[in-house]
């Protein structure tokens, strides 16, 4: 056992391993070698096997074709006889003596042994043809074993079998073949606050969602998962549970419990039921991992954050049930591209971060997700997995980095690369650009983040509302200051209405900006370099209000969703933003005009295939409409 010591006066305190997750895992499957007789070999069908492993070769029982056969349409004859053909000197070969009509697929018949096609000779009627090149031996026929010989091997053992694997065995006249057994993968979520009723989400409570993903992961893999509900964090309960679980299924899988809380009771349980191999692995997210053997069956803990639980499930119990399933490991397709921002990470531990990525002019950018380890939408929207190894401090904006893609590199290279301000639009966008199998992506940070992206060659276009304050005009005066250079222009978005988010009802009373430095009102902002901070700021200045003399002035907040939040959950009274977050979060909203939401787009791109469809779909009749469903812009 490595990196686990239990003590009777600290039940707590638990010493978690730092291994290497290649040493964790190949000491790990190394242990699980008497565990792979578990799975039983079973004879099934071929027509029902695609996804099964072959337990052994299967070898043809017959040959394929089983007879020579015409491969052509025309008529057979005997070789020797058409020798001396040619432009010059045709030959008249009669029917029954010197040839016979066939068609594609028919048997060659003693004594023919030459297929000429249909299109090469004269038909001279009572049964008579004539041709004018000569035919060689077997042209035109499929011999007996072309494609498959009777006794030979068709696929080895522990391959997988693929569509085209169906067809093969057939032809080889198969149909019972030997198979691994599917592995039966034991799922148990843990947690009292974890609940799988999806109707109601009390407050405290959370989603039990990990379970289903891992489901999902499982039959993917080819396996049968049985999932149970969420077992409450009792012991006992964790133990009945486990054991039951185990009884049944060639893996167990346990989802959090898996750190050191007073109610971590994963690794306490493995080790009093059985062996426990390791408890931690210098991996991030993931770290508390736990590797174990019970009644002779591999028992997984994996932690209870969904990016953890992911990463874990495919990293580490994806070994193990390949291994029970007899199958190969594939090797992930990696791919070089270019990091858009610095990274830095720690020295401990391997760290694997989610990235986008996106073909800009001649590289491939990668852009990281949020790193959270309870985010599910870096999953989601993730293209590949970067990793930054152990002992190393990071990453440079402009370093080049290995990436596991997890997405196909086609959709990449037809995705247009947004970085920017954030508005619902651009999912609706990148929505209608998919029937065409094109994508959009777009990474949210702020308009002027977005202006930097683009003068780094990191986008094809950045969503900007910049207000200049000097001529009240959005846009485009930042766009001739900042990208001159690239010689970016601006196209035309959407009008969109920003105000005062407020709660239900506009229990204070607020109407205009002088309202914020009212005593009576708190206040949540945006972050600088927002647009809608400047266009705060604009307001304020020509009413010459000093953002010292409003309370929650300086309390900034990144999206216009976080600042609704803050109304909503009343610790602010107001906040600026736009109209749908305010509606999304039910609060109020007072209008203070509409304000321009435009791209940023470099001239070189305009004209791109891409960039055109975009373009089409801001026109549409279809896009205007939806505008005009979602309220608060200006049509
Ligand atoms: N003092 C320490 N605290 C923590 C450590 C540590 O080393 N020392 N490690 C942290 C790390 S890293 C991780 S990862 C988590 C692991 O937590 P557990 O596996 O013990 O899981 P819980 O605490 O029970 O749950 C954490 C979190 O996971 C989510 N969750 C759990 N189950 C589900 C489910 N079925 N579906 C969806 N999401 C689930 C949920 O957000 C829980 O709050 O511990 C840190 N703490
Ligand atoms: O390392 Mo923990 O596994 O998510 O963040």
């Amino acid at each position: 056992m490595i990196g686990y010591r239990r003590s009777d006066r600290m039940e707590r305190k638990i010493y978690l391993s730092n291994t290497d997750i290649e040493e964790a895992v190949s000491l790990y499957l190394e242990r699980l070698e008497p565990c792979i007789r578990n799975t039983a070999i079973e004879k099934i069908d071929i027509r029902e096997a695609k996804g099964r492993v072959t337990a052994k070769p299967i070898f043809a029982r017959t040959s394929s074709p089983n007879h020579n056969a015409a491969a052509m349409d025309g008529i057979m004859v005997i070789a020797s006889k058409t020798y001396s053909a040619s432009e010059a000197n045709p030959v008249i070969l009669n029917k029954g003596s010197d040839f016979e009509y066939v068609n594609t697929g028919h048997v060659i018949t003693e004594p023919y042994d030459s297929v000429i096609m249909i299109e090469d000779i004269v038909d001279l009627g009572s049964d008579q043809v004539k041709i004018m090149v000569q035919a060689s031996p077997w042209q035109h026929i499929r011999p007996i074993g072309e494609d498959i010989v009777a006794g030979e091997m068709i696929l080895p053992e522990n391959h997988q079998i693929r569509p085209m694997d169906i067809g093969a065995v057939l032809s080889g006249g198969r149909t019972e073949i030997e198979v691994y057994e599917k592995i039966k993968v034991g799922i148990m979520p843990t947690g009292n606050e974890i609940t799988d009723r999806y109707d109601d989400l009390p407050k405290g409570k959370l989603f039990d969602t990990n379970s289903w993903t891992f489901r999902a992961i499982v039959e993917d893999w080819g396996g049968i998962a049985e999932r149970i509900s969420p077992v409450e964090d009792e012991y006992d309960k964790l133990k009945t549970a486990l054991l039951d679980l185990a009884q049944r299924n060639h893996v167990v899988v346990v989802n959090a419990g898996s750190s050191a809380g007073s109610k971590d009771f994963t690794a306490k349980l493995i080790e009093e039921l059985g062996e426990l191999v390791l408890h931690g692995i210098a991996i991030k997210p993931g770290k508390p991992t736990i590797l174990g053997i019970v009644k002779g069956k591999p028992v997984i803990g994996v932690p209870g954050y969904p990016g953890s639980a992911f990463l874990v499930f495919e990293e580490v119990v994806g070994p193990v049930i390949k291994k029970l399933q007899h199958m190969r490991m594939q090797l992930a397709q990696e791919v070089k591209a270019t990091v858009s921002r610095r990274m830095v990470s720690t020295l401990k531990y391997r760290e694997y971060i989610r990235v986008k990525l996106g073909k800009v002019g001649d590289k491939l950018i990668a852009t990281p997700l949020n790193r959270g380890a309870g985010v599910t939408m870096a999953l989601v929207k993730a293209d590949g997995l970067m990793v930054i190894p152990r002992n190393s401090e990071g990453y440079e904006t402009g370093d080049e980095v290995r990436v596991t893609l997890t997405n196909d590199m086609s959709v990449i290279e037809n995705t247009i690369v947004s970085i920017g301000s954030h508005d619902l639009i651009m999912d609706l966008i990148g929505s209608i650009l998919g029937r065409n199998g094109r994508s959009l992506s777009s990474a949210h940070v702020g308009s002027m983040g977005g202006i930097m992206a683009i003068k780094r060659g990191e986008a094809h276009i950045a969503p900007i509302h910049l207000l200049d304050e000097n001529t009240g005009e959005y846009n485009k005066t930042y766009i001739e200051k900042y990208l001159g250079q690239e010689r970016a222009v601006l196209v035309k978005g959407v009008r969109r209405e920003q105000g005062f988010m407020v709660a239900k009802g506009n229990p204070k009373n607020i109407r205009t900006i002088e309202d914020l430095a009212r005593e009576d009102i708190s206040f949540v902002n945006r972050q600088k370099g927002s647009g809608t901070r400047i266009l705060t700021d604009y307001l304020l200045n020509r009413h010459q209000i000093e953002g010292k003399n409003i309370s929650g002035y300086d309390r900034d907040m990144t999206t216009h969703m976080a600042v609704a939040a803050a109304v909503e959950s009343g610790t602010a009274d107001v906040g600026v933003g736009v109209y749908s977050a305010a509606k999304v979060m039910g609060l109020d909203f007072i209008s203070i005009g509409y304000e321009d939401y435009d791209f940023a787009v470099p001239e070189k791109y305009l004209n791109t295939e891409m960039l055109r469809a975009f373009i089409e779909v801001l026109n549409s009749e279809e896009f205007k409409s939806i505008l005009k469903d979602l309220g608060g812009y200006g049509l």
